[in-house]
């Protein structure tokens, strides 16, 4: 299957809206940017956030010239044969212009560098459009509450899909174990390649959470109120997010943080993404989906050719399985929820 293999650029170019191509192997080849105008003064930077059009661009990292630059992206980046191409936190880019970062100055974007991973979603299931919410992260923190409001399994299906259709790793922090145990919850998740933490804000595991995090671009997920800004805050004190109050009655907490920023964290970065309510996934293909259900891939190696491992399908290896046991009562909710989000994404 290709999006298991490191070194195949086949399996993205379908979804390529630029010519600043996903090289899945950051190692492996030259620059594929197609667009190449000759800016031989241009400097490189690391974009931080993304604001109307606005672009915020660390220059100069690790070294006495360090500066914040603010950018717009060049009009001929905005012409490519594919579409339309944005500029997402993440992205490394060369800049021109007024590269300085003083009060009031501009840059622009003239080129975006070969991404090594893109995380994308839709704004739901059957919407083919995607958003790209952030590039080059190697990480995703899926943050969940304990309680209040109550934790999803299947939402977190959904983020492990986007993570393992991306290349990501994901890693499963459950937040407010003062309220509640999670056990239960995460007996959904046993047998699946995902990292857990669980953490509570007067208990946060700060050194658990850097060692995890320190050299890599991790990118956090969560619906709103589930305390990821309070874990980004603490992770990063200068990050200062909004922290909102839950609503007791709904569960649901205010929009409190709005736009996305990439913060350092030790050798690595974080990437805080608002509350992102929706996590469509129009965009990825249904054959994907079994990569985030790892003990289940093992066994659909015995399926036969083209099983969907849907309800129907005869002799699937996989409900066999499950139907004998073999992989417990929490076996049986996996498959069930890998049953769901493929057929979700086949309707
Ligand atoms: N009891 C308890 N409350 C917590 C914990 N972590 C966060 N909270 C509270 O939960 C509420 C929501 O926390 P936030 O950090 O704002 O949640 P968020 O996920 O960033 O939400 P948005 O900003 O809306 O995206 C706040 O009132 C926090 O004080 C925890 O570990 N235990
Ligand atoms: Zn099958």
């Amino acid at each position: 299957m290709s999006w298991l293999t490191d070194d195949d650029d086949e399996a993205y170019s379908e979804y390529d809206e630029s010519s600043a191509r996903v090289r899945p192997n950051p190692k492996g080849s030259k620059p594929r940017t197609k667009h190449r105008p000759d800016h031989a003064d241009a400097v490189p930077g690391h974009v931080f956030t993304v604001d109307r059009g606005r672009y915020g661009v660390w220059v100069g990292e690790g070294t006495a010239d360090e500066r914040q630059v603010t950018a717009t992206k060049a009009r001929d980046l905005g012409r490519s044969p594919e579409g339309r191409i944005s500029v997402v936190p993440g992205d490394w880019v060369d800049l021109v212009g007024d590269t300085s970062g003083d009060e009031g100055s501009l840059a622009r974007i003239v080129r975006i560098h070969p991404r090594s991973s893109l995380l994308r979603r839709s704004a739901d299931d059957t919407d083919a459009v995607e958003r790209i919410i952030v590039a080059n992260a190697d990480q995703m923190l899926i943050v969940v509450a304990a309680a209040n409001p109550e934790p999803r399994p299947r939402l977190v299906d959904r983020y492990l899909v986007a993570a393992y259709d991306a290349g990501i790793h994901p890693i499963l922090c459950v937040t407010k174990t003062d309220l509640a145990d999670p056990s239960d919850f995460l007996a959904n998740f046993a047998g699946l390649d995902l990292t857990i933490v669980t953490s509570r804000s007067d208990a946060v595991p700060l050194d658990e959470l850097r060692a995890l995090l320190d050299g890599h671009t991790t990118v956090a997920v969560g619906h709103s109120g589930v305390g990821k800004s309070t874990l980004v805050n603490a992770l990063v004190p200068e990050a200062n997010r909004a922290t909102g109050r839950v609503n007791d009655v709904t569960g649901r907490g205010r929009h409190t943080s709005s736009s996305t920023v990439s913060y350092r964290l030790g050798s690595g970065w974080i990437v805080d993404t608002p509350g992102v309510r929706s996590f469509g996934l129009g965009h990825v293909d249904p054959a994907n989906i079994l990569g985030a259900f790892g003990d289940l891939a093992q066994i659909a190696k015995n399926c036969p050719r083209g099983c969907t491992h849907l309800p129907d399908s005869p002799d699937c290896a996989i409900i066999e399985a499950v139907d004998e046991g073999v992989l417990g009562e929490s076996g049986r909710l996996r498959l069930d929820s890998f049953q769901r989000l493929i057929s979700t994404l086949g309707s």
